[in-house]
């Protein structure tokens, strides 16, 4: 596969300034059953702008159930998730309407997930420029900004390439550039490198976070992969649905602790920490 080149990102206000303590997400108390199973059980967790949060815990454990809560495609039983869009009035997105959740989706929120979500009929740069024209954009304009994402991403030459013709993380990079082409301000990423060897995973990280963190936008992902946790800048480990800790990167070195919390008060206000439970 060929070097994937740095995203060049917009500048931000966001990276180190005030805007990114601004919490974009938060959701309090998020509770979900399927039949008898507690997928979700009083969940607490909140996400800011420019910040990237990595979902881990065992199979089965509701990672999957919570990014879903959190976007709005699953509605939870009991709880909120409150979102506060860039300068408008914070909503309730698990108290939406469904035509306003799919609003919510198709604008604000940006989505790479494993498989899915990519159309195989269609070329890299119709699979970005779909989404931008249903959401009104003219073909011309949504072509030429699915070919500046896709260029940004390193496939410039291959944006007539259907998804077959490429490889995973190539086709993992159309998803992110999918993903980031209408300016979304929470990108929700389910096992985004699940299928990868580590050198593409390594480099289809790079370029999720460089294309949402990078301009100010949240990071929720999914993942099994510890190395892909440990570059995000919290890790909140589930455990049947609940929040069993939460690993805080240490801003010095890069790190987050591996060792699991010792029982008893969490350390707060030191980086590196580890927190039993607790939110953002
Ligand atoms: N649509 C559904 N119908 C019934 N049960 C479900 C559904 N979705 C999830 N569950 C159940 O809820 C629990 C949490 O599932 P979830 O997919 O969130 O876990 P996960 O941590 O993402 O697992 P994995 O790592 O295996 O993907 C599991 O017991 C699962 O079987």
């Amino acid at each position: 596969m060929p070097q994937a080149p740095a995203v060049q990102p917009a500048a931000h206000p966001a990276a180190g300034g005030e805007r990114a303590s601004e919490v974009r997400l938060r959701a309090t108390g998020l509770t979900k059953f399927f039949g008898a199973t507690r997928a979700l059980d009083g969940v607490d967790v909140g996400v800011k702008a420019g910040e990237a949060l990595a979902i881990m815990g065992p199979s089965g454990s509701g990672k999957s159930t919570l990014l879903l809560a959190l976007a709005g495609i699953e509605r939870p039983d009991a709880g909120s998730v409150i979102y506060r869009p860039d300068g408008g009035p914070e909503v309730d997105v698990a108290a939406l309407p469904d035509r306003e959740r799919s609003r919510l989706r198709r604008g604000d929120f940006g989505f790479v997930f494993q498989q899915g979500l990519l159309i195989p009929e269609l070329t890299a740069e119709e699979n970005v420029a779909l989404p931008l024209m249903v959401t009104g954009a003219s073909r011309q304009a949504a072509t030429a900004t699915a070919r500046d994402w896709l260029g940004r991403l390193g496939l410039a030459g291959m944006e007539g390439r259907r998804m077959g013709e490429l490889s995973g993380g190539q086709a993992q990079r159309v998803a992110i550039a999918r993903a980031q082409a209408g300016g979304s301000t929470v990108t929700f990423a389910d096992e985004p490198t699940g299928a990868l060897d580590s050198a593409t995973s390594r480099e289809v990280m790079d370029l999720l976070l460089e294309s949402t963190v990078g301009r100010g936008a949240a990071l929720v992902l999914v993942t099994h992969d510890p190395q892909v946790a440990a570059r995000c800048d919290r890790t909140l480990s589930l455990r049947d649905g609940r929040v069993e800790h939460q690993f805080f990167r240490n801003p010095s070195t890069g790190q987050q602790p591996v060792v699991p919390a010792p029982s008893g008060h969490p350390s707060l206000g030191r980086p590196g920490r580890i927190l039993r439970g607790g939110t953002l």
